[in-house]
């Protein structure tokens, strides 16, 4: 079926599709809109021709990754993806294998790597806690050994990196909203410290190698994102409460529900790292983040509305250094890259509840058994 459906030019990416007479100058076949199978259509469309450039996407295959490895593409530049597959999949970037200007590399960040290239995203992380406290050591591994041979190679190649942080640099702040001046209150020793000190760590390497060798770095501190093409089983909030939601099982409130989170639509934040990445100054690590706040059980209130399930809400211990209370002051963002999200939380549910509803969740690997929200503060006490 499905090469009928090629050779009728069907259910194919149209840079894939033959054009009705033969084949197309290359303008004319580039300026056709690219299909993207998880992002919001207008985001999807080929764009205003940008300045040509090679660029390197770790972690490509991701969530964020991919996203942005699509943006990428439609903008006319070409994409070097390097993904273990760790917590990602090759289905997740299925529509762009093969496309002229993208390559796919099974590559761990851990080892080093090169390639000529002017540009660098490294988005190589498990992000989910439930993931990254899976391989703790590993996990710092890849922030660490994963950010230096990045900045090695875009020491030697002369290219700009960008390195995703996260609002997890905060640890579990003591000041609302956090700015970029705030330097966290992050436990050291804790089951999240792997990701947050990981990072924060990344962080001064970029930093350092700023400094020392003159590389230009762009630090980008991402807050919650959700969004199409999230993995069904990755264990986060979003996530968690759709699924529930759909299959009319209990919602999973850890602990009362009162802490908050800020969440940002994926094609927001993919933006808003497109935006950082072109733009020419260093001015700091840069969040990337809807100044929206709800507590959890505002939003397990809202996916149970938006999907009108008959599921009911029950409460988990929360989880160990789970922060209390998360938003961002964006007011370098407005100011430096005019940005700021445009999608809020309402609307971005709807557009993803759509997307896990269609989801064909045969498609995904079932998780080893969640046990993230177990390692409670109990826990810890006790050892
Ligand atoms: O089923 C669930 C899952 C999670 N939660 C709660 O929802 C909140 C958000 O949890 P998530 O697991 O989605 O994500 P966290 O905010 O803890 O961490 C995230 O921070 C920013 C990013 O860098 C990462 O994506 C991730 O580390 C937490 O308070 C958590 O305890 C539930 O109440 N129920």
């Amino acid at each position: 079926a499905p090469l009928a459906a090629a050779a009728a030019g069907q259910a194919l990416p149209s840079w894939r599709r033959a054009p009705p007479g033969g084949e197309a100058p290359q303008k004319e076949r580039r300026s056709q809109p690219v299909h993207i199978a998880y992002s919001t259509p207008s985001r999807c469309e080929l764009e205003k021709p940008a300045e040509f450039k090679r660029i390197l996407v770790t972690g490509g295959a991701g969530f964020l990754g991919s996203h942005l490895c699509r943006r990428l593409l439609a903008q006319g530049h070409e994409v070097m993806c390097l993904d273990n597959y760790f917590t990602s999949q090759r289905t997740n970037i299925s529509d762009l294998i093969g496309h002229p200007r993208f390559e796919l590399i099974r590559y761990d960040v851990t080892e080093p790597f090169f390639c000529e290239c002017d540009q660098i995203y490294n988005m190589a992380c498990p992000a989910s806690p439930v993931h990254y406290q899976f391989n703790p050591i590993k996990t710092t591994k890849v922030s660490v050994l994963g950010v230096m041979n990045m900045l090695g190679l875009a020491k030697r190649v002369k290219a700009r990196i960008l390195q995703a942080s996260t609002s997890e640099v905060y640890g579990d702040p003591e000041v609302s909203p956090q700015t970029e001046a705030y330097w966290g209150h992050v436990n050291t020793i804790g089951v999240r410290s792997c990701y947050d000190e990981g990072k924060r760590v990344a962080e001064t390497l970029c930093f350092d190698y700023m400094r020392q060798h003159n590389v230009d770095i762009r630090v980008a501190r991402i807050f919650n994102t959700y969004g199409p093409g999230m993995h069904p089983y990755d264990g986060r909030v979003v996530t968690n409460f759709i699924m529930q939601a759909l299959h009319n099982e209990d919602i999973t409130l850890y602990g009362d529900g009162q802490q908050t989170r800020s969440f940002t639509f994926v094609d927001d934040t993919v933006d808003g790292l497109i935006r950082l990445m072109e733009q020419e100054k260093t001015v700091g690590p840069m969040n990337l983040g809807n100044p929206n706040e709800f507590t959890v059980r505002q939003l397990a209130e809202l996916v149970i509305e938006l999907t009108g399930s008959k599921s009911k809400i029950i409460h988990l211990p929360l989880p160990g250094d789970d922060p209390k209370q998360r938003r961002p002051d964006i007011t370098r963002a407005r100011t430096f890259m005019q940005w700021e999200p445009t999608t809020q939380l309402r609307e971005g549910l709807v557009k993803t509840i759509e997307y896990f509803r269609t989801l064909d969740l045969r498609a995904y690997k079932k998780p080893t058994d969640h046990t993230a929200h177990k390692n409670t503060d109990a826990d810890a006490a006790k050892k």
